[in-house]
């Protein structure tokens, strides 16, 4: 680790899960976060104000521990840990100025709950491949855990997630604080393709309680949304794991059911009739769960398995079927 025992932490990303780690980590003694963001704006406001004017603006960023930071290749520099927490629509183009050579050293940690576009590859697949980073460098945080929640320091739980339990175990340390407990967890694949399958059966729960549905029917759609991540986790990585820990059941059931959740959010718009171009303009966030659902048909073509949640929301929102019709099918395959 650097200099003095202090751990250097680059953040990649302005929204409001970077700036809920941000939080978490000015919990920490000897930590230095470099904090970089796109919005020149935003940049400027919290140097001089310590808050993030667009994202969880009741935040407090203690300026003996942030850094912001212009440019990617500056906020890189020196640092022990990455944080990636950009939607994934848009990692590639934020990283774009970084190579291999930036990020010698450091190990690689994403926060983003989403596939990289086109590709259809997780983020985690992707840096190795891109940057060279052993998978043994990298971790995600996964876990039921809104940032609106870490904001108002409501209790919270993470699991940190990596191939090599040591990498994330070290991490988990330090997202661990008073109103934060974090546990480390030897389950990259499960976890990542987990969280990613999670978006998308919330932005089905948002459409069904668009359309009319109520709390009896989101229960059978949850449960099956459970067997379906199930199936898709085991065929991208078959072997004994524990879905009802709460990194696989308790995050599907916090954005299926939470009032922040972006993607419940964002399905409940198009179950009331906007149109997708609409809904993205409305909401202002990101709806990972979008992007996702057609990551995961594109994967899905290879792998063959049955995934009729996935497939319903693929054809609304890619295939301009209408909301209603689409769950009248669904419906008849729920048990
Ligand atoms: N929010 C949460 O509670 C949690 C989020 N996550 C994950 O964290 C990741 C980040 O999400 P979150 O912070 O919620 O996102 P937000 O919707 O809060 O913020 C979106 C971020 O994306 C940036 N952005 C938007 N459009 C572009 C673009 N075209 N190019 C580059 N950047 C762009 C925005 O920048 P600008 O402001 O300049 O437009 C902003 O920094 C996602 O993968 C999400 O699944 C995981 C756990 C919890
Ligand atoms: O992953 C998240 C919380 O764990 C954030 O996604 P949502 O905002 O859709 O719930």
């Amino acid at each position: 680790m650097s200099l003095l025992n202090t751990t250097k932490i680059a953040v990649i990303g302005g929204g409001s899960w970077a700036t809920a780690l941000i939080k978490i980590l000015c919990e920490q003694h000897n930590v230095q976060v470099r904090w970089w963001l796109r919005n020149q704006h935003d940049i400027a406001h919290i140097r001089k104000f310590h808050h993030n004017p667009s994202y969880l603006s009741d935040v407090v960023l203690s300026p003996k521990k942030v850094r912001v930071f212009e440019k990617t290749t500056e906020a890189v520099k020196g640092a022990d840990y990455i944080i990636l927490a950009v939607p994934a629509a848009f990692v590639q183009e934020s990283l774009q100025h970084l190579s291999a050579r930036h990020l010698q050293g450091a190990r690689v940690v994403s926060a983003i709950k989403g596939m990289i576009p086109d590709r259809n590859i997780l983020v985690t697949d992707w840096v190795s491949q891109e940057y060279g980073i052993k998978m043994e460098d990298t971790c995600v945080i996964a876990g039921p855990c809104h940032a609106e929640e870490v904001a108002l320091e409501k209790q919270s739980y993470l699991t940190i997630a990596s191939t090599a339990c040591p990498a994330a175990e070290d991490f988990a340390g330090l997202m661990t604080c008073r109103y934060v407990s974090a546990h480390a967890l030897d389950d990259l694949y499960g976890v990542e393709y987990a969280a990613v399958m999670k978006n998308i059966v919330a932005l089905a729960c948002g459409i069904t309680h668009g359309l009319g549905y109520g709390d009896n029917f989101q229960a059978v759609l949850v449960s099956n949304a459970m067997q379906e991540i199930g199936n898709l986790v085991t065929a991208m990585d078959p072997r004994q794991r524990n879905m009802s820990a709460s990194a696989y059941l308790g995050d599907l059931l916090v954005t299926a059911y939470s009032q922040f959740s972006r993607n419940r959010l964002f399905g409940n718009m198009i179950g009331r009739g906007y149109s997708v171009k609409a809904a993205q303009l409305e909401m202002k966030m990101i709806a990972e769960g979008y992007y996702a659902t057609k990551s995961i048909h594109e994967l899905n073509k290879l792998h063959q398995v049955n995934l009729p949640i996935v497939g319903a929301v693929y054809s609304i929102l890619y295939e301009d079927q209408h909301p209603a019709a689409i769950m009248e099918q669904l419906k008849k395959v729920l048990k």
